[in-house]
This record gives structure tokens, C-alpha cells and sequence, in this order.
């Protein structure tokens, strides 16, 4: 694209989306056009900047010349974004995490139309753990595999989806699918553990930014591979990479890998 992709963030007014206001102002590759929040925010119609930008919060009441949206709001948030890019044909860039059953399915037929780009983390730390985890996975079949995740206290999904995402990884890595592995909670008398399967250990307080540790673990012996983020800024980046990378793109869904290694 030669001219500045034209950008709309949704769940502007969060913690991501303060992050991302702040890093796109004074990134060249994009124009910010829309800065989108719910209809009972506290910010609607207020400025977005503390400054002469004339932008405000507003909802999706103009949807004209809009090129990729990137979303950061919530699973309704993410459902009124898919509804402006399918009748735009918009690109959608989210990271939006705990969606059900049915918004997953809906992502999916919508990626035959438009192009769609998810990512449980858009760090480049995590997308390398995710492959050294992978093949750790893959190289110690018979041991134990547990993945541990802390977050800030005001998270409303768990495990988080970088947690989820490193499971689904470590299960490919035995050839198996996570939804046959997974045990997301333990109390009682559980029992002893079942071989093969994969765990899940969630904690939440203060505000930590996200850490994910993957514990292998087997006789005399275990590796940790952890990842922690200490800064909301890697997630903006990352996702702004995408975005860039996103303008124009065919429809289907991308990967943050595939932004990775179109830029190696
Ligand atoms: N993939 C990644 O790398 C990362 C993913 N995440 C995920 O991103 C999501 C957001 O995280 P975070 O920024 O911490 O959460 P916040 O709660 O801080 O921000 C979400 C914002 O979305 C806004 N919102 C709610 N409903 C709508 C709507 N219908 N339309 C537009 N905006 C809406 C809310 O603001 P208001 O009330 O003002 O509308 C809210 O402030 C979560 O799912 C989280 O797990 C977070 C960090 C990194
Ligand atoms: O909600 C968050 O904050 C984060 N959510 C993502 C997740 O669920 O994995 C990514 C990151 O860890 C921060």
C-alpha cells in the first residue's frame, strides 16, 4: 500500500487500546481513523488524545474507507468488529481472547470472505516458546506436561489464551489434539496423574502482564520454558506489525507466523 493504512482500533479505551493509541500516533505507516469503544462507555465522545488531535472515542456509527481493524475489546466488542469488516471488507487483526464455541465457528466462515488474523499473543517471545515447546513436546513423549499462567486481577478468562495456545502446541507436538488432554482443574482427590495428559495452573492478582511457564517434567529431571511479558507495548507492536502487514490481504486466517516469516 503506498498511502498510510487507514486503522480503526475496537476496545479502544482499554488497557491494550491505550497502548496501542500511543505507539500508531507517531508510527507513519498508519492513519488512525476510528477509535472504538462500547455505547455505554465513560469515553464516548471524549477526545482520544490529550492534545489538538481532533479524534474522539466513538462507536461504529461511520464505517467508510476503513482498511484493518485491530481489536482488543471483548467477545461482543469482536462480534460488532467482524460485522463492520464483513461489510466492508475490511481486514481484522484481533487478539481478543476467551471466545465461545459459536464466535470461533462465526471467525472461521468469515475468513472465506475477508481476511483474518488471531493471535493469543502477539509477542514475539511467545510465538518462539510456542515452537521450542512444540518440540520438547515432541522429542520427550512419555513426560509430563503442565502449563502455568499468572495474569493482572482484572483478566476475565483462564486459562489465557497464550496458555491454551501453548497447550494446543505441545499437543501437536505429540500428534494429538488438546480437547483429548486437557485437565483444566484439580481438587480432592484427583488421583494420580493420567500419562499424556496435558495441565493447566492459573493465577491472577496485582498487575502482572502475563507470564506463561511450561513445565516438562520427567524422572530426576524437568525443563521450564517461561515467558514473561513486563510491558503491554510488545502486544501493540506485534499487532500493529500485523496490521501493516494485513492491508490489502486475501481473505482467509493468518497467523502471527506468517507475518513472522514474511519478515525473516
Ligand atoms: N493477543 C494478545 O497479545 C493480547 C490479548 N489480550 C486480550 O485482549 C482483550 C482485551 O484486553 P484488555 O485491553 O486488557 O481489556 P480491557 O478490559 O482493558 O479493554 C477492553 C475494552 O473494550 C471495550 N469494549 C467493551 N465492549 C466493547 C464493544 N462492544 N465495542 C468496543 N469496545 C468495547 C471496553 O471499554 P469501554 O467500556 O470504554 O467500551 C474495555 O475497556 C482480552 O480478551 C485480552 O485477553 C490482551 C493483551 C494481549
Ligand atoms: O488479558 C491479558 O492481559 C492478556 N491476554 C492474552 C492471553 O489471554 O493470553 C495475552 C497476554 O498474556 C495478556
Amino acid at each position: 500500500m503506498t498511502r498510510p493504512v487507514r486503522l480503526a482500533i475496537s476496545g479502544a479505551s482499554g488497557r491494550m487500546g491505550l497502548a496501542l493509541l500511543n505507539l500508531v500516533r507517531d508510527d507513519e505507516r498508519f492513519e488512525l481513523v476510528r477509535a472504538v469503544v462500547s455505547a455505554q462507555s465513560a469515553r464516548l465522545g471524549k477526545a482520544a488524545y490529550n492534545d489538538v488531535s481532533a479524534l474522539r472515542f466513538t462507536g461504529w456509527e461511520d464505517t467508510a474507507g476503513i482498511d484493518v481493524v485491530i481489536d482488543f475489546s471483548g467477545p461482543e466488542g469482536l462480534g460488532a468488529a467482524l460485522d463492520v469488516c464483513e461489510a466492508t471488507g475490511a481486514a481484522l487483526v484481533t487478539g481478543t481472547t476467551g471466545l465461545d464455541a459459536a464466535m470461533e465457528e462465526r471467525l472461521s466462515h468469515a475468513a472465506e470472505r475477508i481476511a483474518i488474523l488471531r493471535a493469543a499473543n502477539f509477542s514475539l517471545g511467545v510465538a518462539v516458546l510456542t515452537r521450542l515447546l512444540r518440540e520438547a513436546a515432541a522429542a520427550l513423549p512419555g513426560w509430563d506436561i503442565d502449563i502455568v499462567e499468572a495474569h493482572h486481577n482484572r483478566k476475565e478468562d483462564a486459562p489465557s489464551g497464550t496458555a491454551l495456545a501453548l497447550g494446543h502446541a505441545a499437543a501437536a507436538g505429540r500428534g494429538a489434539c488438546l480437547d483429548d488432554l486437557a485437565v483444566y482443574a484439580r481438587e480432592g482427590r484427583p488421583g494420580a496423574r493420567e500419562a499424556g495428559t496435558i495441565g493447566f495452573a492459573v493465577v491472577r492478582g496485582g498487575d502482572i502482564v502475563g507470564e506463561h511457564q511450561a513445565l516438562i517434567m520427567g524422572q530426576g529431571e524437568r525443563i521450564e520454558l517461561g515467558h514473561r511479558a513486563t510491558d503491554r507495548s510488545i502486544f501493540a507492536r506485534g499487532a500493529l506489525e500485523a496490521a501493516a502487514w494485513m492491508a490489502g490481504r486475501a481473505p482467509g486466517t493468518w497467523t502471527i507466523e506468517d507475518v513472522i516469516a514474511a519478515k525473516v
